[in-house]
């Protein structure tokens, strides 16, 4: 393609001409990823951005700015979660980890002029708990700690932070309340006793409300990893189960490698149709956390609008 892309660089043997390019998938370091994104949408591009959805939330304005004057579609990767059923929201939990050692020290996550950091790797934690609540920006940032990482103490190695949400309306019977939301990430996990790595801390949700505890166990792989939905009842104490991870060897719409996110994104409360609105709202909690955890803003690419 001919958006400033040089094929040969990376020994591709074969490039298209812009015009026969649609859509355009960018997977690029984080702080990349606006700088990309516009320039694809300047040239009336579709595009899927990866996540995190851009180094900071000046950028993510930019990016949907450019979005709409070029009538482009901006879908994102998304994920779907099944919000609470059984009365209101009272709290949740997002974590979602990565054992000591698992990123080696050159990885893009850690570096700091590529929009790195464990709150953007990990952003599920963030996306999830807005899921779950169906909210738009948090209302605010309670607190934020940042482990700093041992090579550059402007990343975030992990990150702990509580945000309270406002949920409900005025015109509802229940009104409008708040909604304590913790969350914690963290690329750099000790493991335990020093020795036993925690592959279990995938990522995960918990949403307890009024009547249920709903947990979403690594809502974000389930096309390749153990995952479930399960449901305890406050009153009882029993625990449901949701799962589909049967394997067959086949992919595809009739295959058994099916996701538990997709399988009940028809019964969700709230669901992420990938709107750009979304991705902003994402972004917006997360450089407000990082402005509480007391962390530099994180940078996006500056030359934004050279073409
Ligand atoms: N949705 C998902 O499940 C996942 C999403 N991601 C997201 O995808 C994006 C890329 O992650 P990942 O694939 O793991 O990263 P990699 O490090 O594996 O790949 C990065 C790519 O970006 C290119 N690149 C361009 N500029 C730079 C630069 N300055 N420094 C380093 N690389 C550069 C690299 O090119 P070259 O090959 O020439 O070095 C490489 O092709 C991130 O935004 C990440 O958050 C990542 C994993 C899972
Ligand atoms: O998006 C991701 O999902 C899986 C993680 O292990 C990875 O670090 C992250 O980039």
């Amino acid at each position: 393609m001919s958006v400033g892309f040089k094929p040969f660089k990376a020994n591709i043997a074969h490039a298209f001409g812009s015009p026969l390019v649609d859509f355009v998938y960018i997977s690029l370091p984080n702080g990349q990823h606006g700088k990309w994104a516009i320039k694809a949408l300047e040239k009336c591009k579709h595009v899927l951005l990866e996540k995190a959805f851009t180094a900071n939330d000046a950028e993510a304005r930019r990016v949907i700015e450019t979005a709409q004057r070029t009538v482009s579609a901006l879908p994102l990767l998304s994920l779907m979660l099944t919000g609470p059923q059984h009365g209101k929201v009272l709290r949740t939990h997002a974590i979602m980890t990565s054992p000591v050692c698992s990123i080696s020290a050159s990885d893009i996550r850690w570096q700091f002029d590529l929009a790195g950091g464990a709150l953007m790797d990990v952003t599920y934690v963030l996306l999830s708990t807005r899921f779950a609540l169906d909210a738009g920006a948090s209302l605010c940032v309670k607190s934020a700690h940042t482990r700093p990482s041992p090579w550059d103490e402007r990343v975030d190695e992990a990150m702990d932070t509580t945000l309270v949400y406002r949920e409900g309306s005025a015109e509802s019977a229940e009104g409008e309340y708040n909604v304590e939301a913790t969350v914690y990430a963290d690329m750099r996990r000790a493991n335990v006793a020093g020795l036993v790595p925690r592959v279990w801390e995938l990522p995960t949700i918990d949403v307890e409300t009024e009547r249920a505890v709903v947990t979403l166990y690594n809502f974000t792989m389930p096309h390749h990893l153990y995952h479930y939905i399960a449901t305890k009842d406050k009153a009882t104490g029993e625990t449901q189960y949701e799962k589909h991870y049967k394997y067959s060897g086949k992919t595809g719409a009739h295959g058994a490698r099916r996701s538990t996110g997709a399988r009940t994104a028809g019964s969700s409360r709230s669901s992420s149709t990938g709107s750009a609105g979304a991705s902003l709202r994402t972004v917006t909690n997360q450089s407000s956390i990082d402005q509480v955890a007391g962390l530099p803003l994180r940078p996006a690419m500056r030359d934004v609008v050279k073409q």
